[in-house]
């Protein structure tokens, strides 16, 4: 896989971090304050995992698992006013799966191929146009987008993680249970942070932030304070 440095072509805000620290919705957030564009990389490690799951792939076959990377055939589909996207994967409705816990465990299984990272990396990079990228994931500011100028690594407790994944199930009408969802984010912890390429990791440049106990307000209103901070200086 390439890590070259890549020259961006427009500003990023890369916020890397474990599952449930918050990385989704402050991107959405800050991508929508900004007028900026949006990459949420996990949801093609996610596609990538319900295409091999579907194709009846071994999850070691690294070979076909990055031939479907890169000719992933996915259609986002604007709903109506209120009404959310729609993600089709070869023609197929998976929006209602793909951000369930399931899934979220095939995405961090295929994300230790090297071979499947290299070839996502440049549909990751091509996201980054004017007037700016918001990206969200593990290796934003340490291998996708080493050059932004602006990266933030953000954490929460475990417990506090499973907490608010539970709630937003719970939420939705979904029968979960608190311990299993602990369990499931400490093995998806694991896996993300042990891989041999592309750990999720700090980048050394990146300002740290551990949102346990910080309300999505509070989270927003810190990173924008540095946001302001570092793109003054550009
Ligand atoms: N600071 C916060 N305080 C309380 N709840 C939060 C906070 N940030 C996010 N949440 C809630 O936690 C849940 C998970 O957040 P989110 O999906 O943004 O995390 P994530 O880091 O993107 O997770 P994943 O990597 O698994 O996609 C959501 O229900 C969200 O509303
Ligand atoms: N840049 C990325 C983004 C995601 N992954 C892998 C590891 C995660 O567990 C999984 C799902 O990500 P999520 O949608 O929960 O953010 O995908 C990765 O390796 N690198």
């Amino acid at each position: 896989m390439s890590d070259s440095i890549a020259v961006l072509a427009a500003p990023v805000i890369a916020i890397d971090g474990p599952s449930g620290s918050g990385k989704g919705t402050l991107c959405q957030k800050l991508a929508r304050h900004l007028g900026w564009h949006l990459l949420d990389s996990g949801a093609l490690y996610r596609l990538v995992g319900m295409a091999a799951d579907k194709h009846g792939c071994a999850f070691d076959d690294e070979a076909a698992i990055a031939i479907l990377a890169a000719n992933l055939d996915v259609e986002f589909v604007a709903g109506e006013a209120g009404e959310p996207t729609l993600v089709l994967l070869e023609g197929e409705d998976v929006s209602g799966d793909l951000r369930t816990e399931a899934t979220g465990m095939l995405a961090s299984k295929v994300a230790v191929l090297p071979a499947v990272r290299s070839a996502l990396l440049g549909r990751q990079r091509d996201f980054a146009k004017a007037p700016g990228l918001v990206a969200d994931g593990r290796d934003m500011g340490t291998v996708v987008f080493t050059t932004a100028p602006v990266k933030i690594f953000l954490t929460a407790s475990a417990e506090e993680r499973a907490e608010r994944r539970y709630n937003q199930l719970k939420s939705s009408g979904d029968d979960v249970n608190l311990a299993t969802l602990l369990g499931e984010i400490r093995a998806r912890d694991k896996r993300d942070s042990e891989r041999e390429l592309a750990p999720l990791k700090p980048a050394d440049d990146a300002v740290h932030i551990d949102s346990s106990g910080l309300g999505i307000e509070e989270v927003f209103n810190r990173v924008l304070t540095e946001v302001n901070a570092r793109l003054v200086s550009l």
